[in-house]
């Protein structure tokens, strides 16, 4: 069935810190406004972007909007008004979880999705939200030379691009908030037990058994999972799966088949959210276009 849900909203086009620091004097009040205005500017650049295309054009229309109504902002003296200060977070429509623009330093957030489940062939559950990040200098650094020159349109069609995002060693982290209430750590083991466990078999044969227990006896009877927890899995350098709980460390798993298994459910052929799947696709498309 098609949906028609708005993927996301943009939040905080401009970081509320930039605009109180411009506030603290009144000699500065003239500044405020000009601040204030950017702000709504950008917002309203931003705004008409992400209706156009939510992903791919989001960043540059902010940075025509800042240069276009403050030219000189970088010189000003509050500092530079930089995209990195007014990167906004994303809201996910249906669930209201918002996601930061970055996690692990350098992990830049590609887009958004919702992961729905059926209980007992009855109804659907909003099980988790989730956003995918990835490094983007190193997204850049692994695949520009090979795709740099394909167009966006060309990119989305390119199987063997998206081979090489699931299995170059690059770091991209899935970050899943828990929005359903009633969620035991037991049915979080089972969920991943089935899910991972059917793409281990695709991407690695029957015989792996033994590593989707490694991965699953992560989620020790000990954690308790209300909504509002985030559990990140990370695939770091040497295909090392890293997994937190509410930013524990749970565990590392040395494993290619096991990320990209884990990979596959978010940007695979068969994902839990394609919508997400496609924003992501183009949002990494465009990483590669500047
Ligand atoms: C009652 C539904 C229970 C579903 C729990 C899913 C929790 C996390 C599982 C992550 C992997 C997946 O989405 O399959």
């Amino acid at each position: 069935m098609v949906s028609l849900r708005f993927p996301f909203l943009f939040s905080q086009p401009i970081r509320p810190s930039v605009i109180s620091y411009a506030t603290t004097s009144r000699s500065f009040s003239a500044a405020t406004v000009v601040v204030c205005t950017v702000a709504a500017g950008a917002a309203a650049f931003s705004g008409v972007a992400a209706i156009q295309n939510p992903t791919n054009t989001r960043d540059s229309f902010l940075q025509t909007a800042l240069n276009f109504l403050l030219p000189n902002h970088s010189s000003l003296p509050w500092g530079s008004l930089s995209l990195a200060d007014a990167s906004p977070a994303l809201v996910e429509s249906k669930t209201g979880v918002s996601f930061p623009s970055v996690v692990s330093e350098s992990r830049r957030l590609l887009g958004i999705g919702l992961r729905r489940k059926s209980v007992l062939g009855l109804k659907n559950i909003d099980v988790y939200a989730f956003g995918v990040y990835a490094d983007d200098d190193q997204v850049k650094n692994v695949l520009g030379e090979k795709y740099g020159k394909l167009s966006i349109s060309e990119l989305k069609e390119n199987k063997e691009f998206k081979e090489d995002l699931m299995e170059l060693d690059i770091f991209i982290t899935v970050r899943l908030q828990i929005v359903y209430s009633r969620l035991s750590i037991r049915s979080v083991r089972s969920a991943f037990e089935e899910s991972v466990g059917s793409r281990l078999q695709k991407f690695g044969g029957p015989d792996n058994k033994e590593l989707l227990q490694r991965f699953t006896s992560q989620f020790k009877d000990e954690y308790k999972i209300p909504r509002g927890s985030v559990i990140e899995l990370s695939r770091e350098k040497g295909h090392v799966l890293r997994t937190t709980i509410d930013g524990k460390e749970a565990g590392s798993v040395q494993s290619k088949v096991l990320c990209r298994s884990i990979l596959d459910l978010y940007i695979g052929e068969d994902p839990f959210d394609r919508q997400a799947k496609e924003n992501i696709e183009s949002k990494l498309a465009s990483l590669l276009q500047n």
